[in-house]
């Protein structure tokens, strides 16, 4: 344990009292991925046992400190600030045991994707389904709704059958579809507010390749195979990233290869064809361009053209086609290049090209006779309003795996509970950390981009850059809202994992539980971003 001598004399005494090991630092800065926030929390606690978890929730509820929990630190909201306990299960990322049989794996919460992918790839095993990284723990991904792209799955935690989690109590509960069950659909997606999750059982699927192909095409082409139903269903894996003001989309998809047509010598990995404009030009030629926006932002529609044109062809169609086969947890990957703004809804999938028609419609101030005009509706001003690219589009199909019935539908699952749903997620770069510029063009871009969201039935992803009120998620999730409420109450009746974000959008009201975190104030962090100051019970937390 490192110098604490910043803690309250009790504090220390409390901690000085126990014989379980209690590993906290001081001087910690916490900052998102994204550097888009940053906290200085008063303790950082890597704990690497349950019984130090438990131990650790307890001092917090003696100390009247708050305790968030954070994984990688790559959700891009302020979700993960604190002024107050921060606790990290870097240190608690193990493989407890491996069932062959049924292929499920029990873990430490904390482990990371890659870390898991590479583990189950010595066995024969894989993630069935990933995002866009790998680089989340498992227990981030679970508590934010992250998703992949695939009509086969829903969330990434549809594969989680049985969870761990230390509550308010400091106590150790284990939860799944047939036990406490009302708690395994709180845990499943609980934005840290509900305890610690410490321990998971994943059912992994057995390894596999990907064979994928990509084209770039007119954006009308593809919206022309949506509606026609050849477009998600074409491969288990299609992602789509539209450029609104090419009109242009690129369509990636791919197909799982069993593992033993590689191992056979049937199926080889290849990489896909790069040009030399590919991999470390391309990055830097984009960010220098993306950061020159920031003061003439009528280029970006010519950056896009550009860039995009150089990275996937300036030539519609087939002649743009690029192909590979490599292991799945590669392939599902992308590069997410750099620090970035993320808005990111989920609508009806069949709401896609009207989705896409009206926001290009805005975006490109079209108006009647031009090309793709359509009356967009959007009430807000494009005047001068200029943005990066691309909309990622994706889709996830929760009802296949998870549902009420089964008792596994996570309550705050915001995707449909009828059918396949649709992403769309609005990026907005930070070239060298940086907010995108002039125009207050996130802004504007993320209120029409939010309002259209609404206007087609979407809800927010969880993790996302996203603004909305605590009675508009009341109306969004209804009775599903009231439930997880009434589980979070019971799993943590002081507060000790409330903070800010989960009032603002989740709690509603005042602030008013005794271990609750609430935000005195933000600041231009150095170096970019915001620095995040919070406090508990009325006071800073150093000061209680
Ligand atoms: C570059 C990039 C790419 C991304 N790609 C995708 C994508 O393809 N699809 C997608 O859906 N999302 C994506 N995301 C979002 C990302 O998957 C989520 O933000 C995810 O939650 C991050 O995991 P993490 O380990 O960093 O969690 P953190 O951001 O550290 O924490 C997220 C939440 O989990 C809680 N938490 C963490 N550990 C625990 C625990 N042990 N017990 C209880 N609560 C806990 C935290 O308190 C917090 O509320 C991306 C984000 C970035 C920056
Ligand atoms: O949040 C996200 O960032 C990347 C895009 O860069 C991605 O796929 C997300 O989801």
């Amino acid at each position: 344990m490192s110098d604490l001598t910043h803690l309250p004399p009790h504090i220390r005494t409390l901690i000085a009292s126990s014989p379980i090991p209690f590993r906290a630092t001081a001087n910690h800065t916490h900052h998102t991925w994204a550097r888009t926030y940053s906290s200085l929390p008063e303790l950082y606690i890597r704990p690497q046992s349950i019984p130090e978890i438990e131990h650790a929730v307890r001092l917090a509820a003696q100390c009247r400190r708050r305790i968030t929990t954070v994984g990688s630190g790559h959700s891009p909201s302020d979700l993960t600030c604190t002024s107050s306990w921060l606790v990290n299960l870097d240190d608690f990322g193990a493989i407890l045991d491996i069932d062959r049989a049924t292929n499920l794996v029990r873990m430490q919460a904390g482990i990371r994707l890659f870390q898991l992918s590479e583990e189950l790839d010595a066995v024969g095993l894989a993630v069935p389904n990933l995002g866009s990284i790998n680089e989340q723990s498992v227990a981030g991904v679970i508590s934010t709704g992250t998703h992949g792209s695939s009509l086969a799955y829903g969330l990434l935690s549809e594969r989680i059958v049985q969870i761990k989690i230390v509550l308010g109590d400091g106590k150790v509960r284990t939860c799944s579809a047939e036990r406490e069950t009302e708690l395994f659909r709180a845990a499943l997606l609980s934005l840290g507010a509900l305890g610690v999750i410490v321990e998971v059982v994943f059912r992994a699927v057995p390894a596999f390749s990907v064979r994928w192909d990509q084209t770039i095409d007119r954006d009308e082409v593809v919206f022309g195979r949506w509606e026609r139903g050849q477009l998600w269903d074409a491969a288990r894996f299609v992602r789509v990233w539209w450029f609104p003001y090419m009109r242009r989309a690129v369509v990636w998809k791919g197909d799982a290869v069993p593992e033993t047509e590689v191992l056979a010598g049937r199926v080889s990995h290849r990489d896909p064809v790069t040009s030399w404009y590919d991999g470390a030009m391309g990055y830097y030629v984009y960010h220098n361009l993306l950061f020159l926006g920031r003061y003439v932002p009528r280029i970006l529609p010519w950056v896009e053209w550009f860039v995009f044109g150089m990275q996937y062809g300036f030539r519609n169609g087939l002649a743009s086609e690029v192909t590979a086969v490599q292991p799945s947890r590669k392939a599902l990957l992308m590069n997410c290049l750099y620090s970035q703004f993320v808005n990111e809804w989920a609508i009806p999938l069949e709401k896609g090209p009207e989705a896409l028609r009206r926001l290009g419609s805005w975006l490109g101030r079209l108006r009647p006779g031009d090309e793709g005009f359509v009356e967009h509706g959007i009430p807000f001003s494009n005047q001068g309003l200029y943005v990066h690219s691309p909309v990622e589009v994706r889709v996830s199909d929760a009802t296949v795996e998870t549902s009420a019935e089964k008792g596994n539908r996570p309550w705050l699952d915001p995707t449909r509970k009828d059918g396949p749903t649709l992403y769309l997620n609005a990026i907005e770069y930070r070239p060298y950390h940086l907010d995108p510029g002039a125009n207050n063009s996130k802004d504007r871009y993320y209120q029409g981009f939010e309002w259209l969201m609404r206007d087609l039935g979407g809800k927010p992803h969880w993790a996302k850059n996203f603004t909305a009120s605590a009675a508009e998620v009341e109306a969004w999730y209804g009775e599903d809202l009231e439930r997880w409420r009434a589980v979070r109450d019971k799993a943590d009746p002081e507060g000790i994992f409330v903070g800010p974000w989960h009032r603002r959008l989740l709690l509603g009201g005042e602030s008013h539980l005794e271990n609750e975190e609430e935000v005195l104030d933000t600041k231009s962090a150095k170096g970019g971003g915001l620095l995040w100051e919070g406090r508990v019970g009325g006071e800073k937390s150093k000061d209680v």
